[in-house]
C-alpha cells in the first residue's frame, strides 16, 4: 500500500515525535540534561509566562490554604488552559495531605499496586505494617517502599484504560472539596466534582512516560494535580507529540490544573530531582541556594540511591493524629449532597485538619519524602448528573 504521506514533507514533520526526544533528553543519566531550559514558573521573567489574578471563589476555603488573594498563579503562552499555582499551602498544612497519601489512601477499599502481590484486608495499614517490620534487614523493602500507585473513587483500570461501575469506592470528601475549591478559584467550572484519582509515588529514578489522560467520559472538566516531596521536571505539551513540550519544575506544594486545550495535552515526568531545602517547607536547615544536589536552573541532579529510603528507624514515630478513629469515616466517605449536611461536614473537616496538623509528629513522613515525590491526580469522570447508565 502506498504511503499516503510520501512526498509531503510537512506531513512527515508533523508526525515526528518531538515529545519523545525531549522526554529521552531529560530522562538521560549520562550525560545529565542541561536544566537551564526548565522553566521555574513562579520566578520566570520569560514573556511567555504570565502571572494572573484569580477571582473571588464562591466556596469557602478549606483549612490550610493561604488566602486566595495571595496565591501566585501562572499561565504559559504555549499551554492555554494550563495553570500553575505555586505552593498555596500554609506552613505545616501540606503535611495533612501528605499523611493522607501515605497513611490513609493506600488502605482498603482503595486499590494499589501492592494488591497484585499481597492480600490486604480492611484495617490493614501499609504505613503501620512497614513501621513494625523492624526485624527486616536493611536490604529488604517494606511495603511502603514498594508502594507505587493508589487509585480512589472510580478505579482506573491500567490494562483496559477504562472506568467501570463495579470498580468504585467512596471518593474521600476532603480531597473532593479541596479540588472543587481550586477549580472554583480559577473560575473554571461551577459543577466540578472529584470522582477518580491516581496517587503516584515516585522514587528518585522513577519516570512517567508521555501520555494524555482521556479515559474520563467528561473531558471538559479540568484535571487537578498536587505535588509533594521531591521536585520533578514535568513536560507539558499540546495535543500532538509533534510539538515540543515546555519543561517546567514542580515542587512540593505546587498545584497544576489542566483545563481547556491543555486537558488532553500530552505530558510526562522524565525526571525526579532532589529538592532544594528552601522548597521543602518543613526543612529546618536552609541550605544555600547553589548547594550540590539541589534543583534550580544551574544546580545539579542528584544521583542518590532510591533503595535506601532514609534508613529504617521507624521506632520513634508517632504519626497518628491523636484518636481520630471516630472522624475517619467522615473523611473517607463522600462529600454530603445536601447543603445542610455539607455545612456540618465543612465545620468538622476544618477542625479535623487543624487537630491533625497540631497533634501529629511528621518526622517520619518527612524522612520518607527525602527520596519520594507524591502526586495526587484528581479527575471528574462523568458529565454533571450522568452515571454509567447514561454513557
Ligand atoms: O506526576 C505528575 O505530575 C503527573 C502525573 C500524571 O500525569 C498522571 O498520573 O496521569
Ligand atoms: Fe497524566
Amino acid at each position: 500500500m502506498a504511503d499516503k504521506t510520501a512526498g509531503d514533507p510537512s506531513k512527515d514533520l508533523q508526525e515526528y515525535d518531538i515529545f519523545r526526544d525531549s522526554f529521552k533528553y531529560f530522562k538521560k543519566k549520562k550525560p545529565p540534561p542541561d536544566l537551564s531550559t526548565v522553566v521555574e514558573l513562579s520566578t520566570s521573567d520569560s514573556p511567555e509566562v504570565e502571572r494572573i489574578s484569580v477571582l473571588q471563589p464562591s466556596l469557602p476555603p478549606i483549612r490550610g490554604l493561604q488566602p486566595w488573594q495571595d496565591w501566585k498563579v501562572f499561565c504559559h503562552k504555549h499551554m492555554p488552559g494550563f495553570f500553575y499555582i505555586r505552593n498555596p499551602f500554609l506552613s505545616g498544612y501540606q503535611e495533612y495531605w501528605i499523611r493522607r497519601c501515605i497513611q490513609d489512601f493506600p488502605c482498603k477499599p482503595n486499590l494499589c499496586n501492592l494488591d497484585a502481590h499481597i492480600e490486604l484486608s480492611d484495617g490493614d495499614n501499609i504505613w503501620e505494617l512497614s513501621q513494625s517490620s523492624d526485624t527486616l534487614s536493611s536490604q529488604d523493602k517494606t511495603l511502603v517502599d514498594r508502594l507505587r500507585w493508589v487509585t480512589l473513587g472510580y478505579h482506573h483500570n491500567w490494562d483496559t484504560k477504562l472506568y467501570t461501575a463495579d470498580r468504585h469506592s467512596p471518593f474521600p470528601a476532603d480531597l473532593d472539596y479541596v479540588s472543587r475549591y481550586l477549580v472554583d478559584v480559577l473560575g473554571l467550572s461551577a459543577s466540578f466534582k472529584a470522582e477518580a484519582a491516581i496517587i503516584n509515588y515516585y522514587h528518585m529514578d522513577s519516570t512517567l512516560a508521555p501520555h494524555s489522560d482521556h479515559s474520563e467520559f467528561n473531558l471538559e472538566a479540568p484535571l487537578v494535580s498536587f505535588s509533594f516531596g521531591q521536585s520533578a521536571i514535568m513536560l507539558m505539551g499540546t495535543t500532538t507529540k509533534a510539538d515540543e513540550p515546555v519543561p517546567v519544575f514542580l515542587h512540593s506544594g505546587d498545584i497544576v490544573v489542566m483545563s481547556g486545550a491543555s486537558r488532553l495535552a500530552y505530558h510526562a515526568v522524565p525526571r525526579i530531582i532532589s529538592t532544594a531545602a528552601r522548597l521543602l517547607p518543613w526543612s529546618k536547615a536552609e541550605k544555600p541556594h547553589s548547594e550540590k544536589g539541589t534543583c534550580s536552573h544551574h544546580e545539579q541532579i542528584s544521583t542518590s540511591d532510591s533503595k535506601n529510603v532514609g534508613g529504617r528507624d521507624w521506632s520513634q514515630c508517632d504519626s497518628s493524629a491523636g484518636d481520630d478513629t471516630l472522624l475517619k469515616p467522615f473523611i473517607n466517605s463522600e462529600l454530603p449532597q445536601n447543603s445542610e449536611s455539607q455545612l456540618e461536614w465543612f465545620k468538622n473537616i476544618n477542625s479535623y485538619i487543624d487537630e491533625s496538623v497540631k497533634n501529629s509528629n511528621f518526622e517520619l513522613f518527612h524522612k520518607y519524602l527525602q527520596q519520594i515525590r507524591i502526586n495526587m491526580n484528581v479527575r471528574q469522570v462523568f458529565k454533571p448528573g450522568e452515571t454509567f447508565q447514561d454513557t
